[in-house]
This record gives C-alpha cells, structure tokens and sequence, in this order.
C-alpha cells in the first residue's frame, strides 16, 4: 500500500481574475474552484487518476476537514485522518493573466496526544509499503517529525519526502527520493544556481546523506533527476499553462507510480514531468488522458553523473 501523509492539509480556493491582482483595490474573479488540498493529499488524488490506490493520512479539523474527507471520499480515495480541534486551514491561490499569488491559512495544533494517535496508525505499514511525506509541519509539532517518524517505521518501507527549507534538510532520512524545486534549491544554498552543472553539484548534499534520488522541478523549464549513477533531464511538453499548483505534488504522484509499476527510473522520471505538466495545463490535478498523450512528447537525455 501506498500511505501518503499531509500534516497540514488544507481547502485549496483557486480564484481566476478578470484581470492582473491589484493590491487596496477590488478585483473580480471570473471562475472559482475549491479542493481538498496539501500536498501528500494531492499526491494521493493523483495517484488515483493515474489507477493507482494510496490511503491519506494525516490531520483534519472542523467543517473544512469534512470537506476534505468527504471529497476524498468522493474521488474513491480511502483516508484515515486524525480529527484536531479548530479548523484546517484554508489556502487562496489567486491567479491574474500571468501571475499566481497564494495566501496561506493557520493551521490548528496538533497536541501530543495527537500526535501519538498518528504514529500508532502509522505502525500499521509493512515491509513493501511506500510512504510520502508531503508538505508543510505545522508549527505545533517537532520540525523533525518526518524524520522521527522515518526512524520509528520498523518495516521496510521506500519514503519519499517533499518538503520546503530547512525542513527539508532536517527530515533525510534514506528516502527514495526529495523533490526540492529550484527556488527551495537556491534558497537552501544561498546561491543562484543558473548552469546545469552548478544545480547538480548541489544535488549531491542529498545523495551524500543517503538519498537515492534528486528529483529538482524547474516549473516550465522542465527536470533533472539525479542519482550516484547519472543525471537525467527532461523537456517540458507542450501546453497552456492554467495553475500550477499542485504541479510538484503531481510530479511526486507520477515518480511513485512509475515505481510501483516497475518501470525504469528513466521512464518513472518521465511519468513525474508528464503528470507535472498535465496538472499545470489544467483547472484541476492531472487526468490519465492528458498525462498519457504528455508523456509521449517528453525527451529525457542521460548523462553520467
Ligand atoms: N509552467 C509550466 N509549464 C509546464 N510544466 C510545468 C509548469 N509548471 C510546472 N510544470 C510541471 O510540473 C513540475 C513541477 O513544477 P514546479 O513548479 O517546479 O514544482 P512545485 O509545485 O513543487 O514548485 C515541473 O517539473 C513541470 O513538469
Ligand atoms: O504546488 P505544490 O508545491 O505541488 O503544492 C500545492 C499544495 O501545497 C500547498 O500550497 C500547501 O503547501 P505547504 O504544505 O508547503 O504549505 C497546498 O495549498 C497545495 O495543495
């Protein structure tokens, strides 16, 4: 089984402007979307359009959290969230003609007792099972909690992790893969990292830490995926960009299913951008359909490490 895990879920609100978003004026939108979000929630609804099943687990609060659950439900994905008093928070993506913009919500706390709720769900996994830590730590718990919990799983589990800053760092812990985006690459480095060469010596501080792949998303410039053999880097198919969000999440989706169904890691990499790119060419998160015809177009070229 595929556990996917969303500390800090949220109800994702997309509004689409008329226009570009002005600050102290009044702007329109011309459509809305609400979806259960965050980012290992994401991953799961990806799965499921890619024919792949995974159980959602994590945190939910307050009448955003039944919205979550049931939209879950709905899409046919099974979930088993933990309930938090107070609410889940809420995330704003605006989208003008060119730019996105996101506000963020608060997340309620997580107390301990809580939190001992999850890891006893999470003794559940056995050996064969994937697990993907995805997203944001609420600040109410350890900022190491994905790597306590990594070291806690007593069966032999592949784990992916998907976070941002120093939170990255902190929670290695033998994963699979990481899936930093150049601007989380930038930061954790303080550096610009422009050519090729400079963002794949930089990936090395993961492997060197144990990872097995560096998978490095670079929104419409495409992908490198990097590991102690070779670098890989795909094109980005072609398209109209309509949201991003949820783009990465997808990308990590797209990588899993490519694993659990055996396939090369040239050609997993290949399913993580298609799925990428179908979720950024749509209103929603990618569908089979789009991801398919996308994958067709990609070009990946290797190169010794
Ligand atoms: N503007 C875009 N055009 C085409 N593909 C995109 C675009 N933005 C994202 N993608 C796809 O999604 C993947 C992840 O996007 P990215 O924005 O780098 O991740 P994150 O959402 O984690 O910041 C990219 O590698 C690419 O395949
Ligand atoms: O665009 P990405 O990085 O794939 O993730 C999008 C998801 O992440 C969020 O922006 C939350 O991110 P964080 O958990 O890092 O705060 C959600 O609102 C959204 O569903």
């Amino acid at each position: 089984m595929i556990y996917t895990l969303t500390l800090n879920p949220a109800l994702d609100y997309d509004m689409y402007l008329e226009n570009e978003l002005e600050a102290e004026n009044l702007n329109l939108a011309k459509k809305v979307n609400y979806r259960a979000g965050g980012k290992g929630i994401n991953v799961s609804k990806v799965l499921k359009n890619l024919g792949i099943e995974s159980t959602a687990l994590g945190y939910v609060a307050g009448f955003v959290g039944d919205f979550i659950v049931e939209n879950l439900q709905k899409d046919g994905i099974k979930s088993e969230f933990v309930k938090l008093d107070g609410i889940t928070r809420i995330n704003v993506k605006v989208n003008g003609n060119d730019k996105e913009t996101e506000l963020t919500g608060v997340s309620p706390k997580i107390t301990d007792e809580k939190l001992q709720e999850l890891v006893k769900k999470m003794s559940d996994l056995k050996d064969g099972d994937i697990l993907v830590l995805s997203g944001s730590i609420p600040s109410s718990i350890s900022s190491k909690i994905y790597k306590e919990l990594s070291e806690n799983v007593k069966a032999n589990v592949e784990i992916v992790l998907d976070t941002r800053g120093n939170l990255l760092q902190d929670n290695i812990h033998n994963n699979l893969f990481v899936k930093p985006n150049i601007h989380e690459l930038r930061d954790m480095f303080g550096e610009k990292l422009k050519t090729k060469q400079e963002i794949v010596e930089k990936c090395k501080y993961f492997l060197d830490r144990g990872v097995k792949n560096v998978i490095l998303s670079r929104g419409g410039d495409g992908a490198l995926l990097v590991n102690k053999d070779f670098v890989l880097e795909a094109s980005v198919p072609k398209g109209k960009l309509i949201n991003s969000i949820g783009a990465g999440d997808s990308m990590v989706a797209g990588f899993v299913a490519g694993f659990v169904k055996g396939m090369t890691i040239e050609d997993a990499f290949k399913l993580a951008v298609a799925s990428g790119s179908a979720t950024a060419y749509s209103y929603g998160m990618a569908e089979k359909d789009l991801v398919d015809k996308l994958y067709s177009e990609i070009e990946i070229l290797k190169e010794k490490l």
